[in-house]
Formats: structure tokens, C-alpha cells, sequence
């Protein structure tokens, strides 16, 4: 296998983008390899705003498999972490690399063992889908060392097994997990519908709400789901297929008010079956119902639709806005119901794309305190201001799919020891 010494170690770095479901995946038929009730579909987004970078690094000296998460050394004895190294690793095949005089043979893959250091650019376990990116990452990173030769798609269906969302983030723009009938999951994989310029007036603002409470983790909650709700079988069987088409249809001709509709209506179903799960799940807070309710009011007082909401496992909000405009006002309608605590920077109370705050012509915390109700606000109700009640916007935008970086600089683990810079 080495050549001259031991002491090579071969690497390979990274970029993943995560994901938000437009249409939800709630509910396994096979909670080992992660095979879903129905088809779902996602938007990826732009990992210059929200991404996990892995570093993968292989060499002989490694005397197990280890990891390091946001740079704290984590376990890697889990099922999950161990079907995707399981998966993988029977798709290796020979790696050579001339100038440093390393040849590993496909064999070989089975007694090497690998360093992996994986950072994600936003907060992990927070309702951001930090899995999926991660999970996407670690697969596609590890695909990349080890020459597989599998096309995105195959490898969609091993990061499935480490958390089915993740599985859509191996494409950029907008992706169909197709839930598949083999039992093996062989045919439960990720599909691009349309790369990330198709429609690439939208912008997505994210609100991060506020939550004390640790809520139901997705794997639990869509268990307990599709153990006691009598809605998930009509959800699955009926509701779901029909709006994959829609929706599929709707992406294609960047049809706003059809997608806002189907988006909307989508999300509300599935918190809708969490109500339904016995005990019931509430992902969503007080926040999150305000939210709802700015835009649906401002949608129907402008006639036709400006912004989609979206809520995964949690009450953080995903706004779609129909393009730059609509999010400026967007913007200013978030910052005036929920202006951030005093005395905050509004330099980390705006992150991501920030230009959007001088499109909305917000330059300082004198400018949030002037902000005007919207104009769709009865006369006769005060509106009510719900100060801290966000802790931060993220602006972004549909985004690239998975990307390697090849700069060292870029690696997070040592060229020379494998262990974390
Ligand atoms: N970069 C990463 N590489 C590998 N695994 C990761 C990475 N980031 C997160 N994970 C895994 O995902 C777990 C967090 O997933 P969890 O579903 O709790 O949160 P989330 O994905 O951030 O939020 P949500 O699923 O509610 O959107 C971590 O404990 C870890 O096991
Ligand atoms: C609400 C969701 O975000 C649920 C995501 O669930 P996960 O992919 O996190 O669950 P596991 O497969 O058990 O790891 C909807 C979606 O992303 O489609």
C-alpha cells in the first residue's frame, strides 16, 4: 500500500450547502436505512450563507476512525455515522497519487482508517438542518478520497442513511428526494428538478426564533407521528403526490403564486400532523404563528402573492420572497415587529447577504425605531412590537450543490499529522 514510510496522509476537503423542504418529508417505512412515506422537495441554500466544510484525510499512521465537529472530537460508534462508512467504503477503489508516492488499492479501504473534521458555518442542532449538510458532506467528501466512481445521485442514497434530508443536498437549486419501492433504497434517492439559476429572483430570509424548550428531534417525532396520527396515512397517500406534481409544475414556469400556495399550505399540513401525533408535537411557538400571520395578511392585501413561509422542526421561520423588492419590504416588515434587544449591533442582528438592509434602506437602529406599521395594518389595532423575539435574520438565496475545495489553506485538518489545525 505506502510506499517508502507511513507517514503520507492523503486528503481531500469539501463544501456542502444545506437544505429547506418545500414540500415536507414526514415519516419513514424503514427507520434503518431511512426510506420515506412519500416523495418530498427542497430548495437548496447558497452555502456562502449557511454550508458544512469536511475534511476527510486517510493515512496509515490513523489508528481508527475518528472525528471532530465544529473542533470538538465526537463519536463516531453511531448507526448512522457507521451504515454511511459501511456504504462507502465498499464503493472505494484505487487512489494514486504520483508526486507523493501513494497507492492505495481498493482493498485496501478496508483497513485504512480515516480523520474527518467537519465545521458547519451556522449554529449545529438548531434547526437549520445542520445534519443534512453534514451528512451530505461526509459522504460526498469521503466519495471524492476514496475514487468512487458513483454519480450524485448514488450517493444520495448513502447520505439518506445518515439523515434523510440530506440526501437532497447533494444538487444545487431545487430537488426531489424520490421516495423509491425498492426495499433496499436503492431507488430512494435525490433528483435536480432545476439547477440554482433557474429561478434565481428569490430571496430566502430566515428567521432564527428564539426557543428555550428542546423540541421533539425529527427522527422521534416523525416515529411518533406515523405510529398514532390517523391524518399521516391521508397526508402520504393522497395530499403529498398531488402536490409533487403541482409543485414540480410550478417550479418549472417559476410560477410565484402557485409555489407560495403549496409551500405555505405544505408546512401548515405538516405541523398540522404533528398537532394530530399523539402526545402532540408543537414545533412552532408564538413566534412563529406571528410570522404566519404578517404574511398572510400582507399577501392578501397586496392580491397576489409577495413571500412563502416555511417551518421545519422548529420555530425558526423560511421566508421565500418573490424577488429583491418583495424582500426589502419583507425585511421591514420583520425589523418593525421584531426589532432586535436594545443596544444590539444591527451587523449581527442582519446576516448573510446584509446588502438587503441598505436595499431596505436601514442603516442603524435609529432607522428600525423609525420603521412605519405596514400599511395593511388596521388603523383601529395598535400594532404590537415583539422586541427580542427573534434572535437573528439570515438573508440568502437558492444556491450551488456540493464543491470541492482544493486550496490547503481551506483543509481543516493538519497535511501532515491528520489531526485538526
Ligand atoms: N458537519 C457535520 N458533519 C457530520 N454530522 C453532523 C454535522 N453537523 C451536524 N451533524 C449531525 O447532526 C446532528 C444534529 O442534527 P439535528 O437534526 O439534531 O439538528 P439540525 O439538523 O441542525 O436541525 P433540524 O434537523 O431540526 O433542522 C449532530 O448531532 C450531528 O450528529
Ligand atoms: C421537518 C423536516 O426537516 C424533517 C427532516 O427530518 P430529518 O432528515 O432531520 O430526519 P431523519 O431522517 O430522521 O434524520 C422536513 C424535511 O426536511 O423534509
Amino acid at each position: 500500500m505506502a510506499e517508502k514510510n507511513d507517514s503520507w496522509v492523503l486528503m481531500v476537503t469539501a463544501q456542502t450547502p444545506t437544505n429547506i423542504a418545500v414540500i415536507k418529508y414526514w415519516g419513514k417505512r424503514d427507520e434503518n436505512l431511512i426510506l420515506p412515506i412519500n416523495d418530498s422537495i427542497s430548495v437548496t441554500l447558497d452555502p456562502a450563507h449557511l454550508c458544512t466544510t469536511t475534511t476527510v484525510a486517510v493515512s496509515p499512521a490513523f489508528t481508527q476512525d475518528r472525528m471532530w465537529l465544529n473542533g470538538k472530537e465526537i463519536s463516531l460508534s453511531g448507526g448512522r455515522y457507521q451504515n454511511c462508512l459501511r456504504e462507502i467504503r465498499s464503493r472505494a477503489n484505487d487512489v494514486e497519487d504520483e508526486k507523493k508516492g501513494i497507492k492505495i488499492t481498493k482493498k485496501d479501504w478496508e483497513k485504512l482508517h480515516l480523520h474527518i473534521a467537519s465545521y458547519n458555518n451556522f449554529p449545529t442542532a438548531a434547526g437549520l438542518a445542520s445534519s443534512a449538510a453534514g451528512f451530505a458532506c461526509l459522504v460526498f467528501s469521503l466519495a471524492k478520497l476514496m475514487n468512487a466512481k458513483e454519480d450524485n445521485g448514488q450517493l444520495s442514497a448513502i447520505a439518506r442513511q445518515g439523515s434523510g434530508s440530506a440526501c437532497r443536498s447533494l444538487y444545487g437549486g431545487f430537488v426531489k428526494w424520490i421516495m423509491g419501492k425498492e426495499e433496499n433504497g436503492s431507488d430512494s434517492i435525490a433528483a435536480q428538478l432545476v439547477d440554482e439559476k433557474h429561478w434565481d429572483e428569490l430571496v430566502i430570509l430566515i428567521a432564527v426564533v428564539s426557543s428555550r424548550q428542546k423540541e421533539t428531534s425529527s427522527t422521534s417525532g416523525m416515529r411518533e407521528t406515523v405510529e398514532t396520527s390517523p391524518l399521516i396515512q391521508h397526508r402520504a397517500l393522497e395530499v403529498v403526490p398531488k402536490r409533487i406534481i403541482q409543485m414540480e409544475e410550478a417550479i418549472r414556469n417559476r410560477d410565484f403564486p402557485t409555489f407560495t400556495c403549496l409551500t405555505c399550505s405544505d408546512s401548515n399540513q405538516f405541523h398540522a400532523v404533528c398537532l394530530d401525533t399523539s402526545p402532540p408535537i408543537f414545533y412552532m411557538n408564538d413566534t412563529s404563528h406571528r410570522i404566519i400571520s404578517c404574511v398572510e395578511k400582507w399577501n392578501r392585501s397586496e392580491g397576489t402573492p409577495q413571500v412563502a413561509y416555511t417551518f421545519d422542526a422548529g420555530p425558526n421561520a423560511v421566508l421565500i420572497a418573490r424577488n429583491r423588492k418583495a424582500a426589502t419590504l419583507l425585511l421591514q416588515r420583520l425589523l418593525f415587529y421584531f426589532p432586535p434587544e436594545s443596544g444590539a449591533n444591527l451587523n449581527s442582528y442582519v446576516v448573510g447577504d446584509k446588502s438587503i438592509l441598505k436595499d431596505a434602506g436601514i442603516q442603524d437602529m435609529k432607522d428600525v425605531e423609525s420603521l412605519c406599521p405596514p400599511p395593511e395594518v388596521k388603523d383601529n389595532i395598535p400594532a404590537q412590537k415583539y422586541k427580542g423575539d427573534v434572535s437573528y435574520f439570515i438573508c440568502t438565496r437558492p444556491g450551488r450543490g456540493p464543491v470541492l475545495l482544493t486550496e490547503e489553506s481551506q483543509s481543516l485538518l493538519n497535511p501532515e499529522t491528520g489531526l485538526p489545525k
